[in-house]
């Protein structure tokens, strides 16, 4: 389980001198429960990114704390086992030099110095995220953007984790690219019995894949609402992002 308390961010603004300071993020609590599909959506700059980073231990809050079955998430240990990420930009997200193969293998072998992977796994793993294993020898820029952005799925499945944090993971995929992803999500999360926290500006692709979202607006929560309940959200603003889609 997750449980963010009264989490407070604020960044420095004009140079690494300067006093004044940005608040990003103000009072976020919440918890995210195994299994889950959570939602965060919001325009851009309502600081997601900033919670997502939070969230996977890459930086830490200003106040209030992240943790992962009770421990911290800037412990490493707290991390391991507990989540995974699948970013917006998956050129950069794979090393040019490695191989699809390498690319899988690296979290395998970070999890388990010792232990010799068997190759059959990345078959599997491929297997499983709608690749053959003539993928195994390609490099990033031999695959499409979809193409790409499966293998990075299939890393961050690799170690098995209960969360995978996907930080706008299909937004820059062309549409009927998009929901096959989101579908390979779907069935990817039975299969591995685990859950998803989903960032996202897109509603839509929200309510396709969560089970709850959570609105976030200037740094604040504004609203969190299950999915098959959206068009009864209560704040203006959620109302405002609502009738935006719909139109
Ligand atoms: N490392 C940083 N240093 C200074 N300001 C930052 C930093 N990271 C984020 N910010 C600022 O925090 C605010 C929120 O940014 P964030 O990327 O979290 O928003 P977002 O909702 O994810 O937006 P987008 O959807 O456009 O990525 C922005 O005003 C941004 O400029």
């Amino acid at each position: 389980m997750l449980t963010v308390e009264r989490v407070e961010k604020s960044y420095r603004t004009g140079g690494l001198f300067a006093r004044r300071r940005k608040q990003v993020l103000s009072g976020i609590s919440f918890e995210w429960k195994a299994g889950e599909c959570l939602g965060i959506i919001g325009e851009s700059g309502s600081g997601k990114s900033t919670l997502g980073r939070l969230l996977l231990g890459i930086e830490r809050p200003d106040r209030g704390s992240v943790r992962w079955e009770g421990r911290p998430a800037d412990e490493r240990r707290a991390r391991r086992g507990s989540v995974s990420a699948v970013f917006q930009d998956y050129t950069s997200s794979i090393h040019p030099f490695f191989t699809v193969e390498k690319a899988l293998m690296e979290p395998l072998t970070l999890r388990n110095k010792r232990a010799a992977i068997d190759s059959r796994r990345i078959d599997r793993l491929l297997e499983q995220v709608g690749l053959d294993s003539s993928y195994r020898n390609k490099y990033p820029h031999e695959l499409s953007g979809g193409e790409a952005q499966r293998v990075c799925i299939a890393r961050a499945v690799a170690t098995e984790p209960r969360c995978i944090l996907l930080d706008e993971a299909v937004s820059s995929l062309d549409g009927s690219v998009q929901v096959q992803v989101l579908d390979l999500l779907r069935s990817l999360k039975t299969a591995y019995d685990m859950g998803y926290i989903f960032i996202t500006h897109d509603i839509q692709a929200a309510a396709y894949l969560c089970d709850r979202v959570m609105i976030v607006r200037d740094g604040r929560i504004e609203e969190t609402v299950d999915v098959d309940r959206l068009r009864d959200v209560q704040s203006p603003y959620a109302k405002k992002l609502l009738d935006m889609v719909m139109a």
